[in-house]
């Protein structure tokens, strides 16, 4: 199966300009990238007015928590997490968990997001719905170790890495996912490095999100969470994950020097918690890598990975008090070829190029808001939204064209959703 994309404007994100060209796909690759290509293709899409990236790559998500958006805004971090999440999240069914990473995933692909990186729980009803929906996912069972459970999470956790690595015709990869610094003790932490060290296996965590974090963790362990972490080893074990790093000293930022992995900034869900602005010039000054992640829809409202995008570049300009700070482009490569990093599938999305898979999405142009066309970075990270993306592609599949979705019933997913989100929060 072929398809050839006509006289897009195409930004690969591996050079600097964009220039009008057209896609070959092969099967799930890119076979060629051109300003003109004649070959032969089973489909052939005219892109003139649409823009062609790579697929946006939400580095940080809790995808059924779709199912708890809106049901309890405005409250403080640890409130919200032990008083409002936590007990609906204990009500949820795997159907309930099945049908939320759906609703999640019709947003993200409506969205321009082809790839993310998951931590829930019922991961195997998670995987099920990538597997059929199309996308390509990073997945982990979320460990937290408050009371004792005879070892059912780890159990879990290693049978969701067994049974789904390296499936769905490779678009599912798995990780192991220590909750955070306050939800998991040094003893479970430690084995847990290890585990990943011996399996060969990503590790995907929270740090720093709150200042309430780090006061906790000062009382229990007398340091800053990013020392508590560096202390068992994490930096430099195992490849990670760190969603938000929010709240990191100078001297935190530069023990993470040298990791494999990097953070994952959330910046919507950080403005709306009011947790900070998490130092990631600082970071990828000391070579860390930085992607881009919304968190679940419970704390972000939206899953639109354009919302972060822009976040990302107007808190560091804020912060510098400085409108040179994280350019439009650098922006954009944090929710692409920076969150392929973090999800370690770099060699094979992120960026448009012949050989990669073909992972990508096409931006309509044609509306009063995208014109005219000066600087297509610009227009991207400051002005388009995920209503925008015309079609999304994850390997070499139609995902979404002409903003219909391909592979889900959205009537039936929406019937659903409702019932089963009002079941989950009624009297909490
Ligand atoms: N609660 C599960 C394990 C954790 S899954 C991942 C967890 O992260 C939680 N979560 C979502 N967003 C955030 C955040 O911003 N900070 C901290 N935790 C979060 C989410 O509610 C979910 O409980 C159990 O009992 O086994
Ligand atoms: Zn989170």
């Amino acid at each position: 199966m072929k398809t050839l994309i006509k006289g897009a404007l195409v930004l690969t994100m591996e050079k600097e300009e964009a220039f009008c060209g057209d896609i070959l796909i092969d099967r799930d690759r890119i076979a060629d990238i051109q300003p003109c290509l004649d070959a032969e293709a089973d489909e052939v899409i005219d892109a003139r007015g649409m823009a062609a990236m790579p697929g946006l790559i939400n580095a940080h998500q809790h995808a059924p928590m779709s199912l708890l958006r809106g049901f309890c805004d405005d409250l403080k971090l640890m409130d919200w997490l032990d008083k409002k999440m936590l007990p609906a999240e204990a009500r949820m069914t795997p159907e309930d968990v099945y049908w939320g990473a759906k609703l999640a995933m019709a947003e993200m692909i409506r969205s321009g997001t082809t790839a993310f990186a998951d931590m829930y729980i019922h991961m195997n009803e998670i995987a099920s719905a990538v597997e059929e929906v199309g996308m390509r996912a990073s997945l982990t069972r979320g460990l937290v170790f408050l009371q004792p459970d005879g070892g059912r999470r780890m159990d879990e956790a290693m049978d969701l890495v067994r049974r789904w690595s390296g499936k769905a015709g490779g678009r599912i990869t798995t990780m192991l996912g220590p909750h955070s610094p306050y939800t998991v003790p040094p003893e479970p932490f430690r084995e847990i490095i290890l585990l990943a060290e011996q399996e060969k296996l990503a590790i995907h965590t929270h740090l720093a999100e709150s200042k309430e974090e780090g006061i906790k963790i000062r009382e229990k362990h007398g340091r800053t969470p990013t020392e508590y972490l560096h202390q068992l080893g994490l930096f430099d074990r195992v490849h990670v994950i760190l969603a938000h790093s929010t709240n990191l000293s100078r001297r935190d930022v530069g023990l993470l020097k040298g990791m494999r992995g990097g953070a994952c900034h959330n910046p919507v869900s950080n403005l709306k918690l009011g947790c900070g602005i998490a130092p990631i010039l600082d970071m990828a000054e000391q070579g860390v890598t930085v992607g881009l992640g919304t968190d679940g829809a419970g704390s972000a409202a939206t899953l639109d990975m354009f919302e972060e995008i822009r976040a990302a570049a107007w808190l560091q300009k804020l912060d510098y008090g400085d409108p040179a700070r994280l350019p439009a482009a650098e922006a954009l490569r944090m929710a692409t070829a920076g969150s392929a990093q973090l999800l370690d599938i770099g060699r094979d999305v992120g960026t448009l190029k012949a050989g990669k898979k073909a992972d990508l999405i096409l931006v309509d142009l044609r509306k009063p808001h995208l014109q005219p066309v000066h600087q297509i970075h610009s227009l991207l990270a400051y002005c388009a939204n995920g209503a925008d993306v015309d079609t999304t592609i994850v390997d070499g599949k139609m995902l979404m064209r002409g903003r219909r979705l391909l592979t889900i019933d959205e009537e039936e997913l929406l019937r659903e959703v409702s019932a089963r989100a009002k079941r989950i929060v009624e009297g909490i």
